[in-house]
């Protein structure tokens, strides 16, 4: 039975690790998910670590990057961590970020955005751990937007 992990963040402005952790339940309600809640981006490459050394066969972890520049560079190491991390262990870790100015302020438009990309995402781990996404090479497939479509 897969054990699916689930890393999110207080620091985050919208609950992506309960969207993900139902989206996983909807697609995967076989596998064993475990939830982990830690204060930032900074410490999800922990996080993500110690599901995996509990048995979890893939991570998604849930960011939320804030507007500043200190937020990007912080942003910029976590995702070198999560790289760095996946190296190592051969695991995948689903980086789900939601950039807080990418929504011109719009905090509705901001909360549809997360909502989209997380699920978007479940569901692209949910295809990795079945095989791979071949079957949408080339689609112009979006998380957070609708889907760019296929240039024929
Ligand atoms: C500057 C900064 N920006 C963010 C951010 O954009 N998103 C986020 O989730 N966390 C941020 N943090 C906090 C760090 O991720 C971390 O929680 C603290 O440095 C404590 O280790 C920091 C320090």
């Amino acid at each position: 039975m897969a054990c699916i992990g689930v890393v999110d963040t207080t620091f985050a402005r919208i609950d992506m690790g309960s969207l993900a952790v139902d989206e996983l339940r909807n697609l995967m309600p076989d596998a064993v998910v475990k939830r982990l809640t830690v204060p930032g981006i900074k410490n999800t490459v922990w996080g993500a670590l110690k599901l995996i050394k509990e048995g979890c066969d893939a991570v998604i972890v849930l960011g939320w990057v804030g507007p500043t520049q200190t937020d990007k560079y912080s942003y910029l190491a976590t995702s070198i961590g999560l790289m760095q991390l996946q190296i190592q262990t051969g695991v995948l870790v689903l980086d789900v970020t939601v950039h807080e100015d990418e929504a011109g302020g719009d905090e509705k438009r901001l909360r549809e955005i997360a909502v989209d990309r997380t699920k978007k995402h479940v569901w692209n781990l949910y295809q990795l751990l079945r095989g791979d996404l071949s079957p949408y090479a080339g689609k112009g497939l979006r998380q957070g937007y609708p889907h760019a479509g296929e240039i024929v």
